[in-house]
């Protein structure tokens, strides 16, 4: 696992070879624990340079190898051995040196980078710290401010900053291992001692208590109860205020603590899950490794309202050409505007120029015509989308595919209307579409395996995590929302207040309380789809009491709130006060709670304290217990899918893991327990009645997630 050879006479050429990343396995560390005592024992060898194969340095420690019981040589001894030394090692670092990765590079003395390289401390990320000295080695070598950025946030450094921090002491665009053996040959004999950080001060402005009490304060804040943030603030207070020796000790200790919590699991669980994902497989048999995409060159967009405008500039800023169209030239000109400013505003981030050229603004459907795949983004109605879709079959190119970002509407329907129904697929993205990392690729029961590997791969062009789900009213993510609202509005109705809801989701760890959420999406939004299906407005059965439909539990109190002109954030004023509209500073309104109490009173509703672990248990399980149904229907493939889709498309804190895998964490059988419990309390809420399939899991004993595959019972599976 590390490969051994003499070059240039004199030079030892230590190369890690676990591809595809050169993770730090028990045997990559054997492997360089025994080569690095034989270059230091060889009298011939005067120097040594270590690199990585197929243009990867390494990408750190073993991930998988976190689950099992940890064998082979420790990497601190196993780095403190290159940095004690007496020979100049040099790290020849292409591709990327990430976590442990970077930590290896850091014992060694000198470091040369290609310009293509990156460099971090994503630990944080997998819920840990840099413990393989990285908290300690880095603060000494580029001060404490810039090791607390990186170590807080993970974030990957490219070569060029990273020289400016002085990671690195040289970036070359040849070849990374030549230009380091012929480094490695001209140091031979200069002092090592200044080169081993271990021995070295950590550099600290005056005020370094200031700084580090300022970086806690920041990190706790951005944090929502993420612990491994906290643990590196604490682990690089050490470096600043300890010998390296003492700090050590501190970064193993903090090290212990993180490795065995829940988080870690959540996290390292997510980092796979994300991977997995993009494998996705249909009852066709069709899979990702037998179904080609088709290349996209020109793109369309339908549409240039809120979610048309993010896709446009999503797709622009993968350098895909776009013809944009809108039914009249002053929507046209609107978005066309917008559009241009929102790529103004991304572009100077980057320091890039924005691509417009890329775009066609048009009125005209004809301009269609040599599009190869078109994304439909009208208003949320079935009438008007068939009407574009049947135009669309007209005028676009017969084997062009024809995608919607419905949110929730039948995508075979749409499929009907087309001569094409194979080429449909949905692509719901995720407002701001240019932001969020979230596509649900929704997959119709017609739609070829071409079409989604084409959806799922573009998406990966956009930047996005794609999901593969099945078509059902609300596929996955909006479907399992449904459950959450309505619970989160019966907690209303039973003597909660917006902000007791939102308080206790966001303490779990969400960015946003779901009264919060909806302010931001907008009232209306629901208030129009409730209409639509009957729930509310004139079309109500007369017969049905004032809070029951169609034989079930509903809440109005939504819709009151919407009657009421309060249509969330954008007019300023929903759940929450607004400082103006649009403005994002929310405060509690007295007229919500006055609103609630006559409506309480109203309805002989006498109310009780609502305590934070029932807002938890009612929204949080409801939702979980779609997600099984989910499951058990076939609209999502594995739970892993589900997860995925609430971490990057719903703010479900990530180091919880995703609904799903938070119900294994709390325990299957508790988390049948309390729904039990509350359907037995509100029989006439079908959501909360425990799912077949978490009553079979629990049944089974209580299996680990990645088994739960072997439980489903999919007579109709929708994928
Ligand atoms: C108590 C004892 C412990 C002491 C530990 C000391 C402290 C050190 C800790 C660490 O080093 S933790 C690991 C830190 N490193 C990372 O977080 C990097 C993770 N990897 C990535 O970010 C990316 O994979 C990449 C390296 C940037 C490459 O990205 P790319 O898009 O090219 O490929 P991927 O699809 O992401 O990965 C390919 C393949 O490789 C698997 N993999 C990647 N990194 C690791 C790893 N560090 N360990 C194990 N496996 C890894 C990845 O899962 C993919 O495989 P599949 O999942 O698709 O099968």
């Amino acid at each position: 696992m590390a490969r051994y050879a003499q070059v240039h006479g004199s030079v030892a050429l230590i190369t890690l070879t676990n591809p595809p990343v050169n993770a730090l396995s028990a045997a990559v560390r054997h492997g360089i624990t025994e080569t690095v005592t034989r270059a230091l024992r060889d009298p011939e060898v005067k120097s040594v340079v270590i690199c990585g194969e197929n243009g990867v340095f390494c990408g750190g420690a073993d991930i998988r190898e976190f689950a099992k019981p940890m064998g082979g040589p420790p990497l601190v001894p196993m780095i403190a051995a290159i940095e004690e030394g007496d020979k100049p090692v040099v790290a020849a670092i292409e591709g990327v040196a990430l976590g442990g990765g970077l930590e290896l590079a850091l014992g060694c003395h000198y470091r040369i980078a290609h310009t293509k390289a990156l460099v971090g401390l994503p630990e944080v990320t997998l819920g840990l710290l840099p413990a393989a000295g990285g908290t300690q080695r880095l603060p000494r070598l580029i001060g404490i401010a810039p090791a607390l950025d990186l170590i807080t946030t993970g974030r990957h450094v490219a070569a060029q900053q990273a020289l400016k921090l002085g990671i690195v002491d040289q970036v070359t665009d040849q070849s990374t291992v030549d230009v380091a053996i012929q480094f490695a040959k001209q140091v031979v004999g200069q002092p090592l001692l200044p080169r081993k950080l271990s021995t070295q001060p950590t550099p600290c402005p005056p005020d370094v208590d200031i700084l580090l009490e300022e970086a806690m304060t920041q990190v706790k804040r951005r944090a929502r109860g993420a612990i491994a943030p906290v643990a590196c603030v604490m682990a690089v207070r050490a470096a600043a205020t300890l010998p390296y020796r003492a700090g050590m000790q501190k970064e193993q200790e903090l090290m212990a603590t993180l490795f065995r919590s829940s988080q870690a699991h959540a996290l390292q669980y997510c980092f796979f899950a994300q991977r997995a994902v993009g494998r996705w497989k249909l009852s066709s048999g069709a899979h990702s490794g037998n179904s080609k995409p088709r290349p996209v060159s020109k793109a369309a967009v339908i549409g240039l309202g809120t979610m048309g405008r993010g896709i446009t500039v999503a797709l622009v800023k993968a350098g895909i050409a776009v013809v944009a169209v809108e039914t009249s030239d002053k929507q046209l000109q609107m978005g066309k505007q917008i559009v241009s400013e929102m790529l103004k505003r991304e572009a100077q981030k980057r320091n890039e120029t924005p691509r417009l050229d890329l775009i066609r603004f048009t009125t005209s459907m004809l301009e269609l015509k040599d599009s190869d795949l078109v994304i439909e983004a009208v208003f949320e109605d079935m009438p008007l989308k068939k009407q574009v879709f049947k135009e669309l079959s007209s005028v676009c190119k017969a084997d062009a595919f024809l995608c919607t970002n419905t949110s929730g509407l039948d995508v075979d329907e749409l499929a009907a209307v087309t001569k094409t129904p194979e080429l449909v697929v949905g692509m719901h993205f995720f407002a701001p579409a240019h932001v969020m990392k979230l596509l649900e690729v929704v997959c119709g029961s017609r739609s070829s395996p071409e079409a989604v590997a084409t959806a799922m791969y573009l998406g990966k062009r956009l930047g996005k995590v794609s999901v593969a789900v099945g078509n059902c009213p609300g596929f996955v993510g909006n479907r399992m929302l449904r459950p959450y609202l309505e619970e989160a509005n019966f907690l209303l109705e039973e003597g909660a207040t917006p902000e007791l809801v939102d308080g206790a989701l966001e303490e779990f760890g969400f960015a946003m309380g779901v009264f919060r959420m909806s302010d931001l999406s907008g009232l209306d939004v629901g208030w129009r789809i409730r209409k639509e299906s009957g729930l509310t407005g004139p079309d109500v059965d007369p017969s049905d009491p004032p809070r029951r439909r169609q034989g079930q539990r509903y809440s109005p109190l939504p819709d009151l709130v919407c009657e009421q002109g309060r249509l969330g954030q954008k007019n300023g004023r929903g759940w929450y006060l607004y400082d103006k509209p649009g403005g994002r500073v929310a405060t509690p309104d007295p007229k919500i709670h006055q609103l609630l109490e006559e409506y309480r009173l109203k309805h002989g509703i006498r109310p009780r304290r609502v305590d934070r672990q029932e807002v938890v248990e009612r929204c949080l399980f409801a939702l979980i217990n779609e997600g099984f149904r989910i499951l058990d229907d076939g609209i999502a493939a594995g739970p892993e899918d589900i997860d995925m889709i609430y971490v990057f498309g719903y703010g479900w804190p990530r180091h919880r893991g995703g609904p799903m895998f938070y119900a294994g964490m709390v325990g299957l059988p508790k988390v049948l327990e309390r729904l039990e419990h509350y359907w037995q309390a509100h029989p006439d809420v079908p959501h909360l009645e425990p799912s077949a399939l978490l009553r079979r899991l629990v049944d089974s004993g209580s299996p680990p997630i990645d088994t739960w595959r072997d439980f489903l019972q999919r007579p109709h599976s929708q994928l």
